[in-house]
């Protein structure tokens, strides 16, 4: 349990240790600190070190491997010290930086320090560099993992590094950081009850549903988040928990709002969730794994555990994903269930079986790096122009297979990133600084020479702006009648069609009205819009660099590679 400070909030174990802690930060460049979920160290270690003066030399990094977590921990710290984010608090994630000269603490995706880190390789503008949730072993953490080895030689009396986690298998990481000191910080919060059900259901989306009318109906109030294992998955969901609650006998039941959390909500809608809710109204937040790890959602007090995960897997021996859903680590099962408990004791409905949880889920999520194309990655690494480095040799702490290592090379290869002698091109320099897939870069790369690189940009910027054009749950049937006569893509395949629509959109002076009118969710459009002016930006300023850059007399921007 907490302790009780004399006002306010409990202090949390974290800073019960500040002593400890910023001793093992001052006799070592390296850290492992290994804390229970809601036991403060994403939202107190960079204070902590921020109030010891760690700022006066630079700023504090702390990478998160999602852009809601970034989003939501920096403002609960910006809230905390008073200030706006964007001021001596910030974040940065792909397509969104609110930081200033003045942010001396800042979170961001692992993603955007891989980015920093290309521009300035040695991270100078930082003093601290936290790579927070280091147990969810995202690509991008992985290889940040191997950078910060490298950096903290070239670095030993500057930078302190600390890696943090709940679940993580510190020894392990203290031997790939020759046996650096790990913290183990005891204490939790609030407590959270757990229970298990008897059997597997065979239907988990039904047996969700009823968990959570359950609640709804005999538990005191307090929000549900509810895991689902994707965006389907959790439209369902949505729709007939809104269908059940409504057929409740009137007046039986407090209030109740649903909301959706998943990877392609526009970043606005996603904080959404971080509002409190209205006055005697349940909140039930159907969530992907999104929610698993680092947020505080103020008021959840239930937890739903389906068991299950939508993971992605790539076979470098067909150059193909396939997105599977399969049971979650034990690792998972812990974090899910450390969403209750953070500002009140919670409970968590696990849909298994005990013994499923101790004898079939495996211990820890396998790491991306082992199941994900890693053409990005190499591309990434050899544009770091690191001298001494061998993309086969890389010091990984689980080295992927070297099929798939030699599968991204061919990838890199195929589309010119790389020569026959494994040396990065021209081109592939130029795809390295985008913050895209290499194939959506290259493919803006031949855009530019086919004289379509405005079309491609606004179909990359719907790609990887990651969101849908399917319909919306809107019950207008007008604007679902229009949404059957705009553009089907002649033929020509959903890019084509994404593109005649955003065309659609343009002619009609971007107005949002005109993508209510078509069923269109107006959001996404418009991140869609925000990210495609972004990319072009992107592209204008490397194109300036490299003085490559033409200008139409429409003012639209062609780039040219050649010199
Ligand atoms: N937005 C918020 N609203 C209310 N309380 C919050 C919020 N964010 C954090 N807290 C409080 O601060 C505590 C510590 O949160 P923090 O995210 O730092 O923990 P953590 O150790 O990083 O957890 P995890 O391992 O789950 O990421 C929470 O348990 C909660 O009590």
């Amino acid at each position: 349990m907490p302790s009780p400070s004399p006002s306010g909030p409990p202090v949390l174990p974290i800073s019960e240790h500040e002593d400890e802690i910023v001793a093992a930060v001052e006799a070592n460049p390296v850290i492992v600190v290994i804390g229970e979920t809601g036991s403060g160290k994403s939202t107190q270690l960079s204070q902590i070190l921020h109030r010891r003066g760690y700022t006066r030399r630079g700023a504090i990094a702390v990478t998160q491997p999602r852009r809601v977590a970034a989003v939501s921990v920096s403002r609960r710290v910006a809230q905390e010290l008073g200030v706006s984010i964007g001021e001596e608090v910030g974040y940065a994630i792909r397509f969104e930086d609110r930081t200033s000269e003045k942010t001396k603490i800042k979170y961001l995706t692992d993603g955007v320090l891989l980015r920093e880190s290309l521009s300035n390789p040695e991270l100078k503008q930082y003093s601290v560099i936290i790579l927070d949730e280091a147990h969810e072993r995202s690509l991008n953490t992985d290889i940040l993992l191997g950078l910060m080895k490298r950096l903290i030689k070239h670095r030993a009396s500057d930078l302190k590094v600390l890696i943090t986690s709940a679940t993580l298998d510190g020894l392990k990481v203290s031997n790939f950081f020759s046996g650096c000191p790990v913290l183990n910080i005891p204490g939790t919060i609030f407590p959270v009850e757990k229970f298990y059900s008897t059997d597997r259901p065979t239907n988990y989306i039904e047996s969700s549903l009823r968990t959570a009318i359950d609640i709804h109906v005999k538990e005191a109030p307090g929000d549900v988040l509810i895991f689902m294992t994707g965006k389907d998955d959790i439209d369902k969901m949505v729709s007939k928990l809104e269908e059940r609650i409504q057929n409740l006998e009137e007046g039986s039941c407090m209030d109740a709002l649903v909301l959706p959390l998943h990877g392609s909500l526009p970043p606005e809608q996603q904080v959404r969730v971080f509002s409190p809710a209205p006055p005697n109204c349940r909140r039930f937040i159907v969530a992907t794994n999104v929610a698993e790890t680092s947020l505080t959602v103020d008021g959840v007090v239930f937890v739903v555990d389906c068991g299950y995960v939508k993971q992605r897997q790539y076979n470098p021996s067909t150059g193909m994903y396939s997105l599977d859903v399969v049971e979650i680590s034990r690792v998972q099962a812990d974090q899910r269930a450390g969403r209750a408990g953070r500002t009140r004791p919670g409970k968590c409905y696990r849909l298994y079986p005990s013994s499923i949880y101790q004898k079939e889920f495996l211990e820890a999520t396998v790491p991306e790096i082992q199941r994900t194309s890693l053409a990005g990655s190499v591309l990434y690494l050899k544009s770091l122009n690191l001298p001494d480095i061998d993309i086969l040799k890389f010091d990984f702490l689980d080295p992927p297979s070297r099929e798939s290592l030699e599968d991204a090379l061919r990838q890199l290869y195929l589309i010119d990133a790389i020569d026959e002698s494994g040396q990065i091109t021209d081109v592939g320099r130029l795809m390295a600084e985008l913050p895209l897939d290499p194939s959506l870069s290259r493919t803006l790369i031949e855009a530019n020479e086919l004289g379509c690189l405005s079309q491609a940009l606004t179909v990359a910027a719907v790609l990887s702006a990651e969101i849908t054009l399917r319909q919306t749950r809107s019950k207008d049937m007008e604007g679902k009648r229009k949404r059957q006569e705009l553009p089907d893509g002649s033929g020509w395949g959903d890019h084509v069609q994404l593109l005649q629509i955003f065309e659609s959109w343009d002619q009609a002076d971007y107005d949002p009205r005109w993508c209510s009118d078509h069923d269109l969710q107006v959001r996404g459009m418009k991140f869609s819009k925000d990210v495609r002016n972004q990319l072009s930006q992107i592209i204008q300023k490397i194109a300036k660099v490299q003085q490559i850059c033409k200008q139409g007399e429409d003012g639209r921007v062609t780039l040219s590679t050649e010199n």
